[in-house]
């Protein structure tokens, strides 16, 4: 019998995942948009700000709950990300078996390759606590639909993309010709047009002419209300980047924000989100909660986004590499590295809680000012 992997850190799942991964699925996966500038800032980002640690301030007991719309043991979510049956046979029942092995919340998206019905019965089964991710069909419908089966699955927020009006270039989607593999479906569809994606030819993706014909790119801030006349669950915002659009979307209603550049994966050269996070707290002034995604590699960077005033963070491909790696023992195992290091890095900088770690704005400092 071959020892199992010993995987310590992100970047190992990552590794590991990648024997699992044909290059289709691998290259959809990991690209960003165009040159991927803002898919490297994002990782950078956090590099550039560095921890001033306390000493001395008894460590011993250590309380790392926050409030997510419920209590949550830990700051850290899996963000929604689609087509997850090309990491693993089970895709999203395996993800939310590892949601509920690690307690963290998971958003699943419109575009899963499992229903959401199918996702939700799993998640009562387990004990997994789901928010639903929203992509607004031309076809309002469609998307009025989607609205309310995920509410009867047990839902317990709506997350509306606000950041995809039209697809980003992933110029490695294009080379492949990227599209579906044939045993998989857009499984929350039924007609053909919406459960299929398009063979790619030399010049798109499947996926682009999958977008272009389906997604609605009018999106504006009436589309947020009118969706607030369909649901009484929670809507939360996610994509946004500044505090000027933040205070457009306090004004509209929502109940919380993700503050997100989609992972690099849409407007190349736009600023790594753990820099746009400062001006949205600043507006939202602690109305609403406030999120980000977006290079989250390690525990030390959950620490960095909570110290700025982030209600928490959500990781996308981390989670995609651990399903990959080891199905839902690898998504826990990626979710339990982040939280003992994020556990970590609190004691060794001496708080005892994310509260204590908020109240003190002297612990960053950007590495610029040394
Ligand atoms: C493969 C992949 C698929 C994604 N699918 C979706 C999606 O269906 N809906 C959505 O809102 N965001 C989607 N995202 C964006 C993620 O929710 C998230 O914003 C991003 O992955 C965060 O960056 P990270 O991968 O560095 O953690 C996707 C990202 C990746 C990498
Ligand atoms: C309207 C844009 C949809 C992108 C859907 C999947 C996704 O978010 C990603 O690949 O990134």
């Amino acid at each position: 019998m071959p020892s199992p992997p010993v995987l310590l850190t992100l970047e190992d799942y990552r590794k590991y995942s990648e024997r699992n991964l044909v290059k289709l699925a691998r290259d959809y996966y990991e690209s960003g948009a165009e040159q991927e500038e803002t898919l490297r800032r994002n990782v950078s980002a956090f590099d550039r700000l560095l921890i001033r640690p306390r000493c001395l301030r008894s460590v011993e007991k250590i309380d790392t709950s926050v409030e997510w719309l419920r209590k949550v043991d830990f700051p850290i979510g899996i963000a929604p990300t689609a087509f997850q049956k090309m990491a693993t046979k089970d895709g999203e029942l395996s993800t939310v078996c590892g949601a509920a092995a690690s307690k963290s919340i998971m958003i699943c998206s419109s575009w899963s390759t499992t229903s959401i019905e199918d996702i939700g019965k799993e998640a009562k089964i387990v004990g997994a606590t789901i928010w639903f991710q929203l992509y607004v069909y031309k076809d309002r419908k469609v998307t009025e639909s989607l609205i309310h089966r995920a509410e009867a699955a047990g839902v317990e927020a709506l997350v509306l993309t606000v950041d995809t009006p039209v697809l980003g270039r992933r110029l490695k989607d294009t080379y492949n010709k990227f599209s579906l593999p044939k045993h998989l479906k857009f499984a929350n569809f039924e007609s053909n047009s919406q459960a299929e994606m398009p063979k790619g030819d030399t010049g798109e993706s499947g996926f682009m002419q999958y977008v272009s014909s389906q997604i609605d790119p009018s999106l504006d801030w009436n589309t947020l209300q009118w969706i607030r006349t369909k649901t009484k669950l929670p809507v939360i915002v996610k994509g946004v980047m500044r505090g000027d659009d933040a205070l457009l979307a306090l004004g509209a209603g929502v109940d919380g924000i993700i503050v997100s550049n989609h992972g690099g994966r849409q407007l190349d050269s736009a600023i790594a989100t753990i820099e746009a996070l400062p001006d949205v707290l600043r507006a939202v002034d602690k109305r609403i909660p406030v999120w980000m995604d977006g290079g989250v590699r390690n525990g030390r960077d959950v620490f960095k986004a909570v110290a700025l005033g982030a209600r928490g963070v959500f990781v996308g491909r981390p989670v995609l590499w651990g399903l990959a790696a080891l199905g839902s023992s690898g998504v826990a195992g990626v979710l339990g590295i982040l939280q003992s290091e994020f556990r970590h890095a609190l004691q060794l900088s001496g708080y005892r809680s994310v509260e204590e770690l908020q109240k003190d704005d002297g612990v960053l400092v950007h590495a610029s000012k040394l």
